[in-house]
């Protein structure tokens, strides 16, 4: 279309809004000026940024008129009222969250501990931990998890994402200035910009580099320049899907179909992240001088923090942009990036004894941007065909969840259910009289997504009861596009929880008890595992060697050609696929080493510290330990960038996961809320690093409980021979750990294995005990694991449970024997 006939038809789109062409013209003829020339971003999504860019230049009359008025009442003229502002594009808006990874006998894995006091021993564990590698956060993310009706008047609390820990209020404005061409460039294209304040850096760099040992704390405070600078990634990350902007797509159509995932915000989340991105935005778009900026800057001198804005573009570009205010900024000279740089860099070297060689901040700011972009793509999602992103784009009233009962509005064709719809006796959902609009194919597959993690599948375990949560599920892919009913859906949980891990994880986990009465578990979650006093875990840099990081690799290592120096620990071949999924042959041996340890190597040991601990007096014979095969992956200190594929349990819980009350008996569970390709990581086991010693005297402590969650790293008996008791780790998650405690024991079958993965110490004596599928699994299937227990071995001090898992291969005989009685 020819110029004038697309200025033309912007003042006629405008006109039907109600705007003059009077007033389009020049706001339209600045923005061509801004954009050069360049139509598309006017015209995408119906004209959205003239749009803002018109009320803005409203916004800025009504403002002038309003302090002429006020210098002409200062000057003696009677009051009037005033007008009323409309709407400002760039100030007085609210916070945004940001969208946002044994076989052999019993020993293998412990599950004798018992915690009759754990609330004194939470108390002790937690002073006791001063000397742990990785700090335990002393405030109130410390506090016990799932506690109590109180964490259900949570609700409304923000939901942090991993880059968004902070959870921190914003403030008012923002500013994205840079005279640089490529910059301004940048700046035209950008689809979203996400503000964080930057109050408590230590966490969110903490999460942001996802660093495995030490906290480095991100630079207390940012130097006090005016001109935040930019740092621009030189390649758009390669794991990123084609055509993804990540975060908020503004082209609905383009972005969204690609990327139908809805991370689960609440309403207001939700609503805040309209109203803020959609100003930010056409805020962002404007390219201001210095001059400006400090002009504003002035303006809004009140204002005092600093932020870190992180903005992508479609073209998977991603800027961050720190500013810090001051309103003592009188002499104002707008540095060089790279004396900045250099400042920071010192800074961070000084201020928090980072003794890396290579440390840049340059390298700070890119992993920043990779993890911005990881956070929104979820990368091992998309590989696997569940491609996730945030979009503000997903009609917001569609999903609402509030604390307990939360409620899901969907469109589902009213031919097929007009009504309601009954479920176990009970109305499960009232259809409602109004017509969506413009619910379209997008807007379905968000809806049916969250059908599934929210609510039908809370209602039981059965395989019937699945049959007809599926078969509700399916009602929505017979949805009509436009034209439908708005079906509500209202959940009543006695014992509900939004998110177990409290903003830890990248998604939220909930928990659902629809079987009986039983208390919520009381523990601490922690993403990360700890160091409990006496567990020798010294993570010493100068023990990792170059042979064991791939410290000359940029970027993805999975993705090279040759593999790198990580690769070494599986015979120089990576043992994931490059879309994060455990290679078929390396998966089948870690199964096969689980089912039938005798055929793998077993090492035995002389003295086996394990026997010892069983009974002191007697020195029982060691049943063998497991010659493990391990994966390592990439690390800290490895040149590859935080999106590398050879980092994926390091990059945490990315699968949707719902801790619900089994209804066998065998307590709380964990399940999948989406279906899982085999090899697909779901979570690492967290907990305490405890010595075998301390693991024993715990146990015998703590007697009487029903529910042990005690594993044992035994990886590296065969390499140093016989481990004294003090030496040989046990990760015990009674107290501290993550959701992988919830996961219940099956017997041969299990549809997860565990695989040890070494991250930051080069030797096995600890490392990360890592969750993969070992087949295909269905939405809202358990999610179990083989213990290892040996049931015939009663020599331990504590009885092994009753095996209730219902595999054929059970080895608990005398439970296989009752439930054939029962049958
Ligand atoms: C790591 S915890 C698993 C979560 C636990 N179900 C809960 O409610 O917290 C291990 C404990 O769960 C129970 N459990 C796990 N698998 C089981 C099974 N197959 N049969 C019976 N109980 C089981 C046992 O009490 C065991 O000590």
């Amino acid at each position: 279309m020819a110029p004038n006939s697309k200025a033309a038809k912007a003042c006629k789109t405008m006109g039907g809004m109600g705007y003059s062409g009077k007033v389009v013209k020049p706001v339209l003829k600045n923005l061509l000026k801004l954009y050069d020339n360049n139509w598309k971003f006017i015209e995408e999504e119906n004209y959205r940024v003239l749009i803002d860019a018109i009320i803005e230049s409203e916004d800025n009359k009504v403002a002038r008129v309003t302090v002429e008025k006020k210098n002409a009442l200062s000057e003696g003229e009677p009051d009037e009222s005033e007008p009323p502002l409309k709407r400002s594009k760039s100030n007085n808006q609210t916070d945004q969250s940001a969208p946002s990874c044994h076989n052999s006998p019993q020993n293998d894995i412990i599950t004798i501990g018992n915690m009759k006091n754990k609330v004194e021993n939470q108390a002790r564990g937690k002073k006791n931990m001063a000397e742990s590698s990785y700090k335990l956060r002393q405030d109130e993310d410390m506090k016990p998890t799932v506690i109590c009706q109180k964490y259900h008047q949570d609700k409304g609390k923000n939901h942090s994402s991993p880059i968004s820990h902070t959870g921190l209020e914003q403030t008012k404005e923002t500013h994205l200035l840079s005279n640089d061409e490529y910059v301004s460039s940048l700046i035209s294209s950008e689809k979203r910009i996400i503000t964080y304040e930057t109050g408590d850096h230590s966490k969110s760099y903490q999460d942001l580099c996802n660093a495995v040992i030490e906290s480095v704390p991100f630079p207390d405070s940012l130097p006090n320049y005016k001109v935040p600078f930019v740092v621009v990634p030189p390649d758009p990350p390669r794991l990123l899907l084609e055509g993804g902007s990540c975060g908020t797509c503004s082209d609905a159509n383009a972005n969204c179909s690609t990327f139908p995932e809805l991370i689960d915000l609440d309403a207001e989340e939700i609503s805040d992240s309209m109203g803020k991105s959609s100003d930010l935005e056409g805020h962002h778009f404007e390219c201001m001088d210095s001059e400006q900026f400090k002009a504003e800057e002035e303006e809004n001198s009140v204002l005092n923090a600093s932020k870190i804005d992180i903005a992508s573009s479609s073209r998977r570009e991603v800027k961050i942009s720190l500013t810090y205010k001051s309103s003592l900024q009188s002499h104002f000279q707008a540095p060089s990036l790279e004396s900045v740089l250099k400042q920071v860099e010192e800074k961070c070297l000084k201020s928090y004894k980072i003794t890396l060689p290579g440390f840049s901040m340059l390298k700070l700011m890119k992993d920043m941007c990779e993890c911005f972009l990881a956070a929104c793509t979820a990368s091992n999602g998309i590989e696997q065909g569940v491609p996730r992103t945030v979009s503000k784009e997903c009609n917001p009233q569609a999903i609402s969840v509030e604390g307990v009962d939360h409620q899901l509005t969907f469109c589902i064709n009213s031919d097929i259910l007009n009504g309601l719809v009954n479920y176990r006796n009970r109305t499960l959902i009232e259809v409602a009289s109004q017509t969506p609009h413009g619910l379209g194919p997008i807007h379905m597959d968000l809806i049916r997504r969250h059908m599934r993690n929210y609510n039908i599948d809370g209602y039981g375990c059965s395989d019937k009861d699945k049959k007809i949560s599926r078969k509700i599920i399916e009602l929505d892919s017979l949805a009509s596009s436009s034209a439908g009913v708005i079906i509500v859906q209202k959940q009543h949980s006695s014992n509900y929880v939004q998110d177990i891990t409290k903003g830890q994880e990248a998604y939220r986990i909930p928990l659902i008890n629809e079987i009986n009465e039983e208390p919520l578990p009381t523990f601490y979650y922690i993403q990360h595992n700890v160091v409990y006093q006496n567990a020798y875990v010294k993570f010493l840099l100068a023990r990792m060697s170059d042979d064991n990081c791939c410290s000359n690799c940029f970027g993805d290592c999975l993705s090279s050609e040759i593999p790198c120096a990580c690769a070494g620990e599986t015979g120089g071949e990576f043992a994931y696929m490059p879309g994060g999924l455990v290679k078929e042959k390396y998966l089948e041996s870690c199964i096969s080493m689980n089912h039938d340890p005798q055929q793998h190597n077993l090492f035995y040991c002389k003295d086996c510290p394990l026997e010892r601990t069983k009974d002191k007096r007697l020195s029982g014979k060691c049943k063998g330990h497991l010659v493990r095969k391990f994966i390592k992956e990439c690390w800290y200190k490895c040149g590859c960038s935080m999106l590398c594929g050879n980092r994926v349990v390091q990059r945490g819980i990315t699968a949707r996961l719902q801790v619900f009350m089994t209804p066998g008996g065998k307590g709380w569970g964990l399940r999948t809320l989406e279906d899982m390709p085999k090899g697909a990581f779901i979570c690492e086991y967290v907990g305490e690093v405890v010595t075998n010693t301390e693991l024993f005297e715990r146990n015998v402590r703590n007697t009487g409980e029903k529910h042990t969650y005690p594993v044992l790293l035994d990886a590296d008996w065969s390499s140093e021979g016989v481990l004294k008791d003090e030496e040989a780790l046990c990760l015990d998650a009674t107290s501290y750990g993550n959701v992988a405690r919830f996961i219940n024991h099956r017997c041969s079958d299990a549809n997860l294995v565990e695989i040890p993965v070494e991250v930051e110490t080069p030797d096995h004596h600890y490392y990360h005990v890592a969750f993969f599928t070992t087949r295909k699994v269905d939405a809202l299937e358990e999610l179990t694991w083989d213990y290892g227990i040996d049931f015939d071995d009663h020599s331990h001090p504590v009885k092994a449970f009753k095996c209730q898992c219902g595999s054929e291969f059970c080895r608990d005989r005398k439970s296989k024997k009752r439930r054939k009685l029962r049958l």
